[in-house]
């Protein structure tokens, strides 16, 4: 791969790219570029990564074939109308932001530039990543097989209609932070249990990983792989009982729904 990646910003979703994009062999340290707001960030990422730092957005415009925008919806804006006359001929502009809409880049960006929204999470940085991609006008087809076969570095990618991308959001965007909390507190049950905390950290998460695995992998039902779990009269049924109780489902449902709400208000 030749090609420069850039981003502006190496917060949680920048740093957590860059960390995947360097373990890959196609991809060259010299080929990743980035910027941060802070010295202190610009050093860290340098030193950590030892990928080209830049001090400003547009030096990192002028170089980058394809330029992730790695910070906060708000800052959308300013960003765009910094980078929009530095621009390398054919890069593409990447937005991984909650509620910034193809609208919304096609208004701050010049006619003819290259552009593609897309959702990722943070489990990106152990290549397993969910992206979901919304490709617009803007991109031909050699263009969309460039961004998948990029994307895939990260983990899985669909692509997505427009209207999908707050279920997404929520889906698979924040949703590994409903994950962690699950995970948090059944090593929290085990501690309490007498397990030592790093141990149970380890059996809640592979347990985690390996029930992900059984979905994505067997392609069964997510309620039999239940029901395969539950042996009658036995020790899991006890807790499903519990987990029914105290509205587990109304409760994730409702997680969801409201992040997708946020993102849906967030939306230009
Ligand atoms: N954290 C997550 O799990 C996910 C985040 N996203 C999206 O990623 C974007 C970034 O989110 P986070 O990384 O969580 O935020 P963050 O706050 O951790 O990182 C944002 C970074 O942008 C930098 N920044 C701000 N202004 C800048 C400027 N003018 N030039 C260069 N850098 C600048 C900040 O210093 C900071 O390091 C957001 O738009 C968010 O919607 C999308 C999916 C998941
Ligand atoms: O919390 C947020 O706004 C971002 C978008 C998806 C995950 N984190």
């Amino acid at each position: 791969m030749n090609k420069i990646i850039g981003f502006i910003g190496a917060g949680n979703m920048g740093e957590a790219m860059i960390r995947k994009l360097i373990e890959y062999d196609d991809f060259k340290n010299e080929n990743i570029i980035a910027t941060a707001k802070t010295v202190e960030t610009r050093n860290k990422i340098k030193n950590t990564y030892n990928i080209k730092v830049l001090e400003n957005t547009s030096e990192v415009a002028k170089y980058a074939d394809y330029l992730v925008l790695a910070v906060k919806p708000h800052q959308y804006e300013n960003i765009l109308n910094e980078i929009r006359g530095s621009l390398k001929e054919n890069a593409i502009v990447i937005s991984i932001a909650a509620g910034i809409s193809s609208n919304f880049m096609r208004k701050n960006l010049n006619k003819n530039t290259k552009f593609v929204n897309i959702m990722p999470n943070t489990p990106v940085m152990v290549g397993e990543g969910m992206i979901a991609l919304y490709a617009n006008e803007s991109l031909d087809t050699n263009d969309i097989n460039d961004l998948l076969s990029i994307f895939s570095i990260f983990g899985k990618v669909e692509v997505v209609e427009e209207d999908l991308m707050d279920a997404v959001t929520a889906v698979s965007g924040s949703s590994p932070a409903f994950v962690y909390v699950m995970i948090e507190s059944m090593a929290d049950a085990a501690v309490l249990m007498g397990m030592k905390r790093d141990v149970a950290y380890t059996f809640a998460a592979q347990a985690v990983l390996g029930a992900a695995k059984m979905v994505l992998e067997t392609k069964e039902h997510p309620g039999i792989l239940k029901d395969k779990v539950c042996s009658p009269g036995g020790t899991t049924i006890e807790g499903i009982k519990e987990l029914e109780e105290k509205n587990f489902r109304a409760a994730v449902i409702d997680a969801s729904v409201a992040v997708a709400k946020k993102s849906k208000s967030m939306n230009k």
